[in-house]
């Protein structure tokens, strides 16, 4: 007889996955790698930026007082005592009518505490330069501090590190950036069907495509993949090498095999390794067959064998763990409000999360179907940028109707 399974909720499984997460450690990664990685301790600023009062522009540091009756027809001469670029500083202290000629980015000298650019001013001979212009105390001075306080937090752990954090990172001198260890995410696809990727089709056959699919999300969400091949439905070899991927990684995943067909083995194979199931099927649609054990704290998540029901499968339960092991501050996808395009006017008892594409049209977020719906078809991922999800209970949903998107894209 075939064996009656408990449906739970979307919400619950989440959380029975998630008591068995666990977090990363740490390592450290040339600042070249670091993009697109979670910065795993905060930064925080041992110095100020700038550090020192700096020139915007290219001109005269002076004393402001100087200029105090400065006019087009009464110019103030100073005598140009030094000349500095970027990177140089002026040993001396500036003094009453003197000027250092200074370039943009260059320490403001002692003494001075105005810079007048160079536009404002007339070269004379004999090193000396008139002023037509009053200036004010502070004028045209990049102050110490004023783009990052010393010990403010400039970016908290849990970032994902982007080109302008990489320039932080940089400012702040780590050339060994802190980041989240990705975890290790074993993939097996199970089933006698199933062709490699270079493989002729044959009759009855079709290509694994599920493996690859996984591969891509697994990286998508941070993570390294690690793949194991394709097993047979053959028990005692399936269970064999399940075992030993086990001891490889920190999660594993298999794709296929969890329903109630003969040849569905999962289920056996949790039976033999006495693993814990926390829930053999889901109130959602697709993917209601999605299988999650523990064995020994290790998680090993049994995802549905039609692509789409695994694809979502991936993003609901798979991806929370790895949010959680690099220790991303978003946990799970991102959720966000969208007008449905078309009308979903079928009952349905169960949550669903159709493969969906929004998009921005006139400042509002309208969302429709990236394609046909069931769990075994494969051409709808493609267009695929969020799931529209609708839960279950309800007599429908109308065209026109906001809706609950969950992002795919957003990392
Ligand atoms: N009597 C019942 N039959 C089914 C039920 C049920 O409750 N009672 N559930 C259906 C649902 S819902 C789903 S989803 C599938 C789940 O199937 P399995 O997880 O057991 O997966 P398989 O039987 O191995 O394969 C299903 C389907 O997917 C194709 N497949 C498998 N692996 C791959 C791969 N790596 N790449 C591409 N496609 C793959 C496979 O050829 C099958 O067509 O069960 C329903 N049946
Ligand atoms: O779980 Mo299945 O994907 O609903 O068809
Ligand atoms: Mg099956």
């Amino acid at each position: 007889m075939v064996e009656k399974r408990n449906p739970i909720t979307v919400e619950d499984a989440i959380k029975r996955v998630m008591k068995y997460r666990k977090t990363g450690e740490i390592e450290y990664i040339d600042i070249k790698q670091a993009n697109g990685r979670i910065l795993a301790s905060d930064i925080i600023a041992d110095h100020d930026v700038p550090a020192f009062n700096r020139s915007p522009y290219d001109g005269y540091a002076i004393k402001s007082s100087d200029t105090s009756n400065a006019s087009t027809d009464n110019p103030v001469v100073f005598r140009v005592v030094g000349h500095i670029g970027a990177g140089s500083v002026f040993q001396d202290t500036v003094k009453e009518k003197e000027a250092v000629r200074i370039m943009t980015g260059a320490a403001i000298p002692d003494g001075a505490d105005t810079v007048i650019m160079l536009e404002d001013t007339e070269t004379l001979d004999n090193d000396q330069v008139a002023v037509k212009k009053q200036m004010e105390n502070l004028q045209n001075i990049s102050l110490a501090g004023e783009d990052v306080k010393k010990n403010t937090v400039i970016v908290p752990k849990g970032k994902i590190i982007n080109p302008g954090i990489v320039a932080l990172l940089a400012t702040f001198g780590y050339k060994n950036v802190p980041v989240s260890k990705k975890p290790v995410i074993g993939v097996i696809a199970t089933g006698s069907e199933l062709l490699e990727v270079d493989e002729e089709l044959q009759d009855g056959k079709i290509r694994n495509s599920n493996s690859y699919m996984m591969i891509a999300q697994i990286e998508r969400a941070g993570a390294i993949a690690k793949y194991f091949g394709q097993f047979s439905d053959q028990l005692d070899t399936c269970i064999e090498q399940m075992k030993s991927a086990m001891t490889e990684v920190d999660f594993l995943i298999t794709t296929g095999g969890v329903s109630v067909g003969d040849f569905d083995l999962l289920p056996d194979i949790y039976k033999h390794f006495q693993a814990n199931v926390l829930f053999n099927k889901i109130r959602m649609r697709p993917g209601s067959v999605t299988t999650v054990a523990e064995l020994d704290g290790q998680l090993l998540f049994g995802l549905s064998g039609n692509p789409s029901a695994c694809y979502v499968g991936f993003e609901l339960f798979v991806k929370p763990v790895i949010d959680t092991f690099v220790g991303r501050n978003q946990v799970g996808m991102k959720k966000a409000k969208a007008t449905l395009s078309v009308p979903f006017t079928k009952a349905n008892p169960f949550d669903r999360f159709i493969r969906g594409h929004y998009e921005l049209t006139g400042g509002k977020v309208e969302v429709s179907p990236s394609g046909k719906d069931k769990s075994n078809m494969v051409h709808s991922l493609a267009e695929a940028n969020c799931f529209i999800h609708l839960p279950g209970g309800t007599n429908g949903y109308n065209k026109g109707e906001t809706v609950e998107i969950c992002l795919l894209e957003n990392v």
